[in-house]
């Protein structure tokens, strides 16, 4: 059966859909398309790109009482005026972090069968493997050069764990030992809690007022997502896309290099610019809801990932969900209680997601119909 034909028949009923990766896809990328054709369905132009280095922002400087005033200013710069930056020594357990890392890149050498155990069901694009969800028919429906498991970490109410991994056994529960992801997903909680009081200051916000659009009163995040991709070898990089231009729709968004190939390229100026790993540095990049909060002081900044023609390339992207009082608008906190000022209008977090994917749908900016 052709490729487009197999996808077709195995996609989900969508506003926004998602496709299972076929054996046709599997073939393909572990060739990393040696057989020279690349079918249409995959074929995206990637236009051009050069090099570029991301703010490099240190958590134990924030921590530092002498160097936190000079550290924060850099962290507030990098928001306002990249929306991402480098995160190092970000005083995430090692261990935890190895194990995060070996789990996710382990899972991906599985064969198609075993990953498929988990291959999301029927609506539910949201929980378990296949390839990121499309962005709509105006994109022309393309697939992405990429299989991803799409998982709620946070709270653990919303889990679905007959969609968790069972292979490798480290990502599952071991007895008397929490699993690799569940530990993952704490450590990126604590440290987003770290971040935002440190954002806090340089927005001249009280902490609650930002931590809380994040936290619940009793510590709890609000909800955390993660996605966890791989990325195969193309011999054709040009033609193809890992993940389509997009920007993140929840608020502060976490990545980690399973496997450091680099990919990532973020928009800047109407250019594509690469963001190469840094050993040891998780990649931090504001969303569009922390955008909105910040009433636009913040930028969350499209990106995109184009696959590598020699390595594959793994990567763990942990999404922090955020709402004022329930609302996604700009906090009255940074206002100064004169409402004029918003350059947002608020809405309400339900209806902001289904607002979110009419938009990826329709391919067009949800943030600029936010706009006042
Ligand atoms: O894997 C990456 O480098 C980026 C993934 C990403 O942008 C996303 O999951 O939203
Ligand atoms: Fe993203």
């Amino acid at each position: 059966m052709a490729i487009e034909e197999e996808a077709a028949e195995t996609a989900a009923p969508k506003l926004i859909g998602r496709d299972r990766v076929t054996d046709a896809a599997a073939t393909l990328f572990s060739a990393g398309d040696d057989s020279g054709q690349i079918p249409d369905k995959f074929v995206e132009a990637t236009g051009e790109d050069e090099a570029f280095e991301l703010p490099v922002v240190d958590m134990a400087k924030l921590l530092d009482p002498e160097l936190s005033a000079s550290e924060t200013a850099k962290l507030g710069s990098a928001c306002r005026d990249k929306g991402f930056f480098q995160l190092t020594s970000p005083g995430v357990d090692e261990e935890v972090m190895r194990r995060m890392k070996e789990s996710a890149a382990e899972f991906f050498r599985l064969p198609l069968e075993t990953k498929n155990a988990i291959a999301f069901r029927g609506d539910d694009i949201f929980h378990g493997f296949g390839h990121h969800f499309n962005r709509g028919p105006s994109v022309g429906n393309k697939l992405d050069w990429a299989e991803c498991v799409l998982l709620a970490t946070q709270p653990v109410e919303g889990r679905k764990m007959d969609m968790w991994p069972a292979n490798p056994p480290s990502f599952s529960s071991i007895p008397g030992c929490r699993d690799a992801l569940d530990k993952y997903s704490l450590e990126v909680m604590d440290l987003t809690k770290r971040l935002l009081g440190f954002m806090a200051v340089d927005l001249g916000v009280i902490e609650e007022a930002l931590v809380g659009a994040f936290f619940s009163d009793d510590g709890a995040v609000k909800g955390q997502n993660v996605a966890i991709h791989h990325y195969p070898p193309c011999r054709q990089p040009e033609k193809v896309l890992g993940i389509a231009p997009h920007t993140d729709f929840l608020g502060l968004t976490v990545l980690l290099h399973a496997v450091d190939t680099p990919g990532l390229q973020v928009r800047r100026g109407g250019r594509w610019l690469p963001v190469g790993p840094l050993p040891g540095a998780l990649v931090v990049n504001v969303g569009d809801i922390l955008h909105v909060l910040t009433n636009g002081v913040y930028g969350s900044i499209e990106h995109r990932v184009v696959p590598d023609a020699e390595r594959g390339r793994t990567t763990v992207v942990m999404f922090q969900d955020a709402s004022a009082d329930g609302l996604v608008g700009p906090l009255p906190e940074l206002l100064g209680g004169d409402d004029a000022r918003a350059r947002y209008r608020s809405i309400g977090r339900d209806e902001y997601t289904k607002g979110h994917f009419v938009a990826v749908a329709q391919g067009t900016p949800f943030l600029h119909s936010l706009k006042k």
